[in-house]
């Protein structure tokens, strides 16, 4: 993918504006495309037809051409009829955020729940562009569909084969989804095995980190989205004779696409499972503390602002040279860490013993409680 970058700024102050646009580049390169050009433009309001102007279309076609290009990514959400018209004038694939977060997703997606998960995603933002778009991009999944002919009849078939898919998808979701449920139950609170999450922002490290802990081999990538499919692995404290259950699962990204929250909400509501989040934080970032709020009002969504958190400060490698330069951490259930160089690694493994000893003593009381 050769893309061209449309930049739109609709009233964001111009230091937002320029963090979005480099995020927008880094999922270009997730979704393994290059950046060839880049179009700034700033608008008030939105014009129904092109997003953009007419004048700006027509300037983008140019370049377009001139460098080859065969996409053409805009940082804001299009509707069906915009994206149609300007199809048609660029003539070339033209993605709006969620097309491209989309196709990320769709790259990367390896257990069938994840590819699920994700079609359901991609259909949902589909449907409502049936009638407008070209259509070509529906038959590289659903089974195949055909899209010869025109007009009102190909776009009520054309919908009603989603609609029979999205129908499918969810149905065998929902098996999937009670076989886990299980699983979780045959766990359930077992006084001795402390559960914990991993969330973070997109490429904040936490597959690293799960690395690190568990001495596991993970996927890790300098790349957004490298995970979409939940891992749990175990760690084990001979020490105290208790058990860590660690869960990695898919990073939060700003103005997360709805369909992507729906789709993947169960994969989300296992953080409920918890009963501590660790919440990696790319420290190196100069945007840690806008990711961090982002995380915070995903969670937040997810009703778990209230669960115990502890705050990993992570890449403090990239920050300072060496470790004895790390200074205590003055925060109460905050660390700082270098997943990839092991840097503190083992204070973080005293705090999870900590909690899984409160755990045990917790339990204890409950059971003292009831049977009084
Ligand atoms: N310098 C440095 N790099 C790190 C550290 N931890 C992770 N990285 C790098 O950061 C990148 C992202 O790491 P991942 O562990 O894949 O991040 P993630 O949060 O799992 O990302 P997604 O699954 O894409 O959401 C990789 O290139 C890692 O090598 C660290 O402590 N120091
Ligand atoms: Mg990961």
């Amino acid at each position: 993918m050769k893309a061209v970058i449309v930049a739109v700024n609709l009233n964001d102050k111009e230091e937002d504006f320029e963090y979005k646009i480099q995020e927008l580049e880094g999922l270009v390169e997730a979704a393994g495309g290059t950046v060839v050009g880049k179009v700034y433009q700033k608008r008030e309001s939105p014009d129904p037809a092109y997003f953009i102007g007419r004048g700006k279309v027509k300037e983008i076609a140019q370049l377009v051409e001139g460098i080859r290009g065969d996409t053409v990514v805009f940082n804001v959400n299009l509707s069906p009829v915009q994206i149609s018209n300007l199809s048609k004038e660029l003539n070339v694939e033209v993605l709006d955020r969620t097309d491209l977060i989309l196709k990320i997703f769709l790259n990367n997606a390896r257990t069938k729940q994840a590819k699920l998960q994700v079609e359901l995603a991609y259909l949902q933002h589909q449907l409502p562009r049936v009638y407008g778009g070209k259509g070509k991009e529906l038959s590289r999944i659903g089974g195949g569909m055909k899209t010869k002919g025109a007009g009102e009849k190909l776009g009520e078939i054309k919908t009603r084969t989603i609609k029979d898919r999205i129908n499918k998808i969810k149905k065998q979701l929902k098996e999937i989804e009670k076989q886990r449920e299980e699983q979780r139950k045959s766990r359930e609170d077992n006084p001795n095995i402390l559960k914990v999450s991993l969330v973070g922002y997109t490429n904040a490290g936490k597959s690293s980190l799960l690395k690190r802990l568990t001495k596991r081999d993970v996927f890790i990538s300098d790349q957004l989205f490298a995970t979409l499919d939940t891992k749990t692995s175990l760690i084990y404290f001979p020490d105290i004779e208790k058990k860590v259950l660690i869960t990695d699962t898919v990073g939060f990204v700003e103005d997360m696409p709805s369909e992507i929250m729906d789709a993947f909400m169960t994969t989300l509501k296992e953080i409920e499972d918890a009963d501590v989040i660790l919440h990696v934080i790319d420290i190196s970032d100069k945007n840690w503390m806008k990711k961090k709020t982002t995380v915070e009002n995903v969670l937040k969504q997810l009703k778990l602002q209230d669960k115990p958190t502890i705050t990993v400060f992570n890449k403090i490698d990239k920050v300072v040279p060496s470790k004895d330069l790390i200074e205590e951490d003055v925060m109460e259930n905050t660390i700082t860490i270098s997943a990839e160089k092991g840097w503190n690694i083992d204070k973080l493994f005293d705090i999870l013993k900590k909690y899984a000893k409160q755990k045990e003593e917790k339990h204890g009381v409950c059971i003292l409680q009831n049977s009084q």
